[in-house]
């Protein structure tokens, strides 16, 4: 389908662009991602984002633009750091690469608050990742903002061309949101991103895809395959949706998706492996070894259950892939291989056997998406939970006492929040099993027993979290009755750590 007047952003690479479209799309503007080389298949848009990157524009390999193409379709373009070099190049300008690396906040003063920095502040905050910079400017080049050592970080090229050296798209530069907003001011006509819009091209994407092939759609019970599942269903494909009972899940948690599935109508099959998962994961204390053999585990009863499929689709949302480093090519870090992203998946990917039409969302997205297919918001506003389940928030080795004691705990602690109306508050919560044992005093009786761990984060998309000041009531009766009923427990903690530099889960 070719688009019209929506906001093309190009990318170059950088850890961000996906938040440039996000960004957009919560402005209220229709966004779609391209790569540079496709800048003939951009279709007709109404504005261009070309965004960071890695490289160095002196470097060999150093992405370009044809910049006769970019210039032909006549509207806006905003370049964001690599982007803003490039433009500069164009324009005749220098950058000079620079063993000085800038990264985080730094001022932004704008010349004049008008154009691309209307009501802006006199100074705020901005946030930096990079090493090289725009050195000599062409004639024709306007600074329009400054930082608070009287460097340039944004500059202009006529009436449409405008560079920024850092990036509007993360929440520490407080008032990106308000750059991208007069940018896309100055563009005429942009078509308006509503998720009806996104759910259609969705379901056309889909069924272009998958044709008659078999699928195999992982569901879990969570958000993300549940709107999957409800997507594929709508879609009228020939899917067969399996939720896998690890034995890793919380308690009676199979039970309730079975109910929830039933609610809304969409057949689901239910394997109970949970022998095969704990005999494989017997002894194995490593995280990503633990995670490896799950993720593999999860194919094998997919495979044993359906035949070859020809098609495994999964709600794989843009964290994973990104945390996982998981993107072809990715100079992203490593933190933890999420198990959807283990190397049997990417074989398959390689193979064109996933489906995973939600892997450019975030989870907010997902959540407003699933309602508007008419998903209970109960169901939708589910915290998230792992997909390696109990056993990353398992320290160590797992077998089935310790998964009982999380289970009991977590139910507790679950409980309460939904008790006093905080479930819907916090974004996760759940209880861990912290693998040391301390010795206490039950029945004045000495105890040696294991120590569990509380933790409730507020985050937006998972990539960064802060902990929750929960009241102490709550945390006095969760304690109070762990204390009492979860066998094996003589000791309550709760986690305040954010993230960075924790993570949310404890693997
Ligand atoms: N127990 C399971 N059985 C079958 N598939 C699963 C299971 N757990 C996870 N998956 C697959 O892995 C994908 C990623 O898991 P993840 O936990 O990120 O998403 P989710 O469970 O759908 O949503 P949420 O993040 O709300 O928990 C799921 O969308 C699903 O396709
Ligand atoms: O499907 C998943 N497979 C995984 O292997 C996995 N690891 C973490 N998570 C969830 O991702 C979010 C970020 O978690 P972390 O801060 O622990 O990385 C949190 O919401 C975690 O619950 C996972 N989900
Ligand atoms: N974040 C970026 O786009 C960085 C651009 C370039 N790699 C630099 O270091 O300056
Ligand atoms: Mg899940």
């Amino acid at each position: 389908m070719e688009e019209v007047n929506h906001v093309a952003v190009l990318d170059f690479g950088s850890q961000y662009t996906q938040l440039i479209v996000r960004r957009v799309r919560e402005l209220g503007y229709f966004a779609k991602l391209y790569r540079p080389e496709d800048l003939s298949r951009l279709g007709e848009p109404g504005a261009i984002i070309l965004s960071g990157g890695p490289k160095s524009t002196a470097d060999a390999d150093a992405p370009d633009i044809d910049f006769a193409t970019l210039d032909n379709f006549g509207v806006p373009v905003l370049g964001v750091c690599y982007g803003m070099q490039l433009l500069n190049l164009k324009f005749g300008g220098t950058v000079e690469p620079s063993d000085r690396r800038e990264y985080g906040p730094a001022q932004l003063i704008p010349t004049e608050k008008t154009g691309l920095f209307a009501n802006l502040s006199e100074r705020s905050q901005i946030w930096m990742s990079h090493s090289d910079t725009v050195k000599n400017l062409s004639g024709e080049t306007k600074v329009l903002a400054e930082n608070q050592h009287g460097t340039p970080v944004s500059l202009g090229w006529g009436d449409r061309f405008y560079g920024i050296q850092f990036h509007p798209e993360v929440t520490h530069s407080h008032e990106g949101t308000q750059v991208l907003r007069n940018f896309l001011h100055l563009a005429k006509g942009l078509t308006e991103f509503r998720i009806e819009d996104m759910k259609r091209d969705l379901l056309a994407e889909i069924r272009e895809r998958v044709g008659d092939k078999q699928v195999v759609c992982g569901v879990s019970g969570g958000v993300d395959s549940t709107v999957l599942a409800v997507l594929l269903n709508e879609a009228g494909i020939n899917m067969r949706a399996i939720f896998v009972d690890h034995g890793l899940m919380r308690k009676d948690e199979g039970v309730e998706v079975r109910k929830n599935f039933e609610r809304m109508g969409v057949p689901i099959e239910t394997i109970d492996a949970s022998e095969l998962f704990f005999e494989r994961l017997e002894g194995v204390a490593e995280p990503e070894k633990k995670r490896e053999i799950i993720g593999n585990l999860f194919i094998d009863v997919f495979w044993e259950a359906v035949g070859n499929a020809e098609l495994l689709a999964q709600g794989t949302l843009y964290p994973d892939v990104i945390e996982s480093a998981s993107n072809e090519g990715s100079k992203a870090s490593k933190i933890k291989t999420h198990h959807n992203r283990v190397d049997r998946i990417l074989e398959l990917q390689r193979q064109g056997k996933v489906l995973e039409p939600l892997a450019e969302l975030f989870k907010d997205e997902v959540r407003e998406l699933g309602i508007s297919l008419g998903i209970q918001p109960d169901i939708v506003n589910r915290h998230p939970f792992p997909g390696p389940g109990l056993a990353v928030r398992c320290p160590g080795v797992v077998d089935r006492e310790r998964v009982r004691i999380i289970q009991d705990a977590d139910d507790i602690f679950i409980g309460k929040l939904r008790e006093h109306g905080w479930y819907d508050k916090v974004w996760q919560a759940y209880a861990c099993l912290i693998p040391v044992k301390t010795v206490g005093v039950k029945g004045d009786e000495r105890s040696y027993e294991w120590a569990v761990g509380l933790r409730a984060v507020i985050s937006e998309d998972a990539m960064t979290a802060d902990w929750v000041e929960l009241p102490y009531e709550i945390l006095r009766e969760t304690s109070h009755r762990i204390l009492n009923d979860v066998p094996g427990v003589n000791r309550v903690l709760y986690d305040v750590s954010t993230k960075p530099p924790a993570s949310i889960e404890w693997e």
